[in-house]
């Protein structure tokens, strides 16, 4: 297969390196970067510097960079849509008249663009990236890869196992050909809004046990938040038209424990800085790398508030990312909550 991937952050890099590197079938994958001096790095280098550093890029990797992306579509068979949620919307209009497949793979829902604590009206709040698609090139055959997988470890070949999410058969396929492997398990599921919020929420809890284990608050505050975490991720994803089953699935459960306990989340890491009293400014900045919980808190929060839905962890790291609450606070404002029921 010919596969395209635009975007060369980390787990866009991860991604052509392990497609470039799959025993199961060659691809001829081509890795397009944003900015033209780390794709002259990267080719004369052969690594990732800003993104992953330490790995060798195979030399069968090409690389390429310039403007007009649409161009380096003509003979794909895969595209690959690498950048994180910010940067989805103007990729998708570069492409809304591209005929291959195509799938992104960032994790978030559109930022919010309201001031803290106010309400939107229904239509104007942040989009999925599905509705993205929807509204700025709805002819594309298009899908999401999601599931438990930091890029250092995929970039790597060490195992994990991943969801190819799509309405459509075909994006799934291409999806399973590009990257299973011996070493990546890829699953089908066509539940995209399912496995897009799962994907998104998971970021946003991820920064609460962060927080959590920053303060100190032991293994069993961390099991109640993970565990109560899931339920609001489903509540959310059952009102938005997803299917409980995807929740228990990779890119539900799966994603959530390893962003939430593991220490190569970007996620975590702002929910520890910010436990150490850093500024969320400066919990970001430190990390040199995108944390989409932080930019899609409020719009899922907002999104909940028009749905019906109690999302009470989200509305804690929303306050506290706003600066309206202190982190000890924030735990004081769930744990204070009055008595319900456990299914809701
Ligand atoms: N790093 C990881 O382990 C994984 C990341 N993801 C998701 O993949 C997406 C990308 O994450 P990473 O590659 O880790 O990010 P990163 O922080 O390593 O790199 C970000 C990349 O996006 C580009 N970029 C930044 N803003 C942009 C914009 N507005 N428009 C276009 N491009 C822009 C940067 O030039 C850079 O190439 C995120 O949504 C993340 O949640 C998903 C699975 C694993
Ligand atoms: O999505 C990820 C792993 O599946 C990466 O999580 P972070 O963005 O928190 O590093």
């Amino acid at each position: 297969m010919n596969i395209l991937v635009l975007g060369a952050g980390a787990w866009g890099t991860a991604l052509a390196v392990s497609a470039s590197a799959n025993p199961r079938q060659a691809h001829q994958v081509t890795l397009w970067a944003r900015d033209a001096s780390q794709a002259r790095a990267m080719r004369a280098d052969h690594v990732n510097a800003r993104y992953l550093p330490g790995l060798h890029l195979p030399e069968g990797l090409r690389i390429v960079d310039g403007t007009d992306v649409a161009r380096f579509c003509g003979g794909q068979d895969l595209v690959i849509l690498g950048a994180p949620m910010a940067g989805l919307r103007e990729l998708l209009q570069e492409l809304r008249d591209c005929r291959v497949p195509v799938a992104w793979i960032c994790k978030g829902l559109e930022r919010s663009r309201s001031a803290a604590g106010e309400t939107q009206p229904a239509q104007s709040v942040g989009l999925m990236a599905h509705e993205v698609q929807a509204e700025v090139a709805p002819q594309l055959l298009s899908g999401v890869l999601s599931g438990p997988s930091f890029a250092q470890e995929v970039a790597l070949g060490r195992p994990t196992a991943l969801v190819a999410a799509s309405a459509h058969a075909l994006v799934r396929e291409r999806l399973v050909q590009a990257f299973h492997s011996p070493r990546l398990r890829v699953y089908e599921n066509d539940d995209l809004v399912g496995v897009e919020v799962g994907g998104a929420v998971k970021n946003i809890l991820a920064i609460a046990t962060g927080l959590c284990d920053g303060l100190n608050l032991g293994l069993n505050a961390r099991a109640a938040l993970i565990t109560r975490g899931l339920a609001e991720m489903m509540r959310f994803g059952l009102a938005l038209g997803a299917r409980a089953e995807t929740f228990m699935g990779l890119s539900g459960l799966g994603d959530l424990v390893l962003t939430a306990t593991g220490d190569l989340s970007r996620n975590r890491k702002v929910g520890l800085l910010l436990a150490q009293g850093k500024t969320l400014n400066e919990a970001v900045t430190s990390l040199g790398h995108v944390a989409e919980g932080v930019y899609c808190a409020r719009t899922v929060a907002q999104r909940a508030r028009h749905l019906g839905v109690d999302m009470p962890i989200t509305e804690a790291v929303v306050a506290l990312l706003d600066g309206e609450m202190q982190p000890q606070q924030a735990v004081q404002a769930l744990m204070e909550r009055e008595p319900s029921s456990e299914i809701r």
